[in-house]
């Protein structure tokens, strides 16, 4: 909030204004500043007569607009808890086969299905928040009830935010500068400590790691979907993170989905990637652009997934050896890497 301009904060809060007023204060003209830089223009003699203090102020602000926000319940508005799919048609205009599925925050649905069969068009109902005005006629429910118009048109409190395999940055900004727009922009106190964390988290998951001071148009395929998914779960308010595909990404797949699910976020991915599959706690299985089965990951599957991932390690070796001009030999095929 402190670096956002009076203007941005009115926009924001527009019950802000109402703060000015009862101090009286006088912000015309100052609105392309911060409120702290307006403060700093009265003169030591204003000061004096006006009985200013700078500090309570500032302080008062930030109460002001964190009571009123509590008051007006727009933090609770925004807490989605559980999403709920309604069955719809599939492309042969059949009734879907299930009665309903409830997604909870912090779990993981995989999307599973043959090419074309329609998991992105079931990601994109999810999107839109569809309400029989979709191809598939489906519904979507947000915390048991018919969601808000807002979620469709708002740019700022999305809904949902979209990971998709290709991340391809225009601007010219460092990645630290990127981040701290991003953060500006979402009104965090401690805006460098969270681009630190974001960068830190991307450097987990990319395959090679990147400076703050890397252009974002020179962060590889891999580092800037890394550099995406920790910006979606640390910075962004949308509760539910929808993911096509990221088996081709280049990045610890494992650990992404812990970090967003860490976040609370709901997770749902389409994928092709059995190990990303397994991780899921449901998976949904389309056919012929319907939702033919829900399966939740049984016991004896998530046993499975120790072993997979161990066979994922090995490829995973594999590819970094070869990417590094090695030569692999036989035993690379028995001492997987972890
Ligand atoms: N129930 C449905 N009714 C009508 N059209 C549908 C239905 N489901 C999907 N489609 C359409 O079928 C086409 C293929 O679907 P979609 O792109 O979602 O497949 P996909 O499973 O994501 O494929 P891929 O694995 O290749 O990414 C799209 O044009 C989509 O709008």
């Amino acid at each position: 909030m402190k670096n956002l301009t009076i203007r941005q904060l009115l926009q924001k809060y527009p019950f802000a204004g109402s703060y000015f007023e009862q101090n009286k204060l006088d912000i015309a003209g100052y609105e392309d500043r911060t409120f702290a830089q307006y403060l700093a223009h009265f003169s030591e003699a204003e000061i004096e007569d006006q009985a200013i203090d700078r500090e309570n102020l500032l302080a008062g602000l930030s109460l002001f607009i964190e009571q009123m926000t509590a008051f007006l319940g727009l933090e609770q508005e925004r807490r989605v808890e559980t999403l709920t799919i309604l069955p719809g048609r599939d492309k042969s205009g059949q009734a879907e086969q299930f009665q309903e599925l409830t997604v909870r925050q912090s779990e993981i649905v995989s999307i599973v299905g043959p090419t074309g069969s329609g998991k992105s068009r079931l990601l994109a109902d999810i999107e839109w928040t569809a309400q029989k005005d979709t191809p598939t006629g489906r519904t979507i429910r947000i915390n048991g009830e018919e969601p808000d118009k807002k979620w469709r048109f708002s740019s700022n409190n999305k809904l949902v935010a979209q990971l998709s395999q290709n991340m391809n940055f225009v601007i010219d900004l460092t990645t630290q500068e990127f981040l701290r727009l991003h953060a500006q922009s979402r009104l965090v106190e401690d805006v460098e400590g969270i681009v630190e964390r974001i960068i830190a988290e991307a450097n987990k998951l990319a395959g090679e790691k990147f400076d703050p001071d890397t252009p974002v148009t020179s962060l590889s395929g891999g580092q800037s979907r890394a550099l995406m998914i920790a910006d979606t779960a640390i910075l962004s308010s949308s509760p539910i993170v929808l993911i096509d595909e990221i088996e081709n990404a280049g990045i610890d797949r494992k650990k992404a989905l812990k970090l967003l699910v860490a976040e609370d976020k709901i997770v749902l991915m389409a994928t092709h990637d059995p190990l990303l599959a397994l991780i899921a706690d449901k998976r949904i299985i389309i056919k012929n652009g319907g939702i033919s089965k829900v399966i939740e990951t049984s016991t004896q599957e998530k046993s499975l997934l120790a072993q997979l991932e161990k066979t994922d390690g090995m490829l995973q070796s594999m590819r970094q050896k070869l990417r590094g001009g090695e030569t692999l030999t036989p035993q690379d095929m028995l001492s997987p890497a972890l």
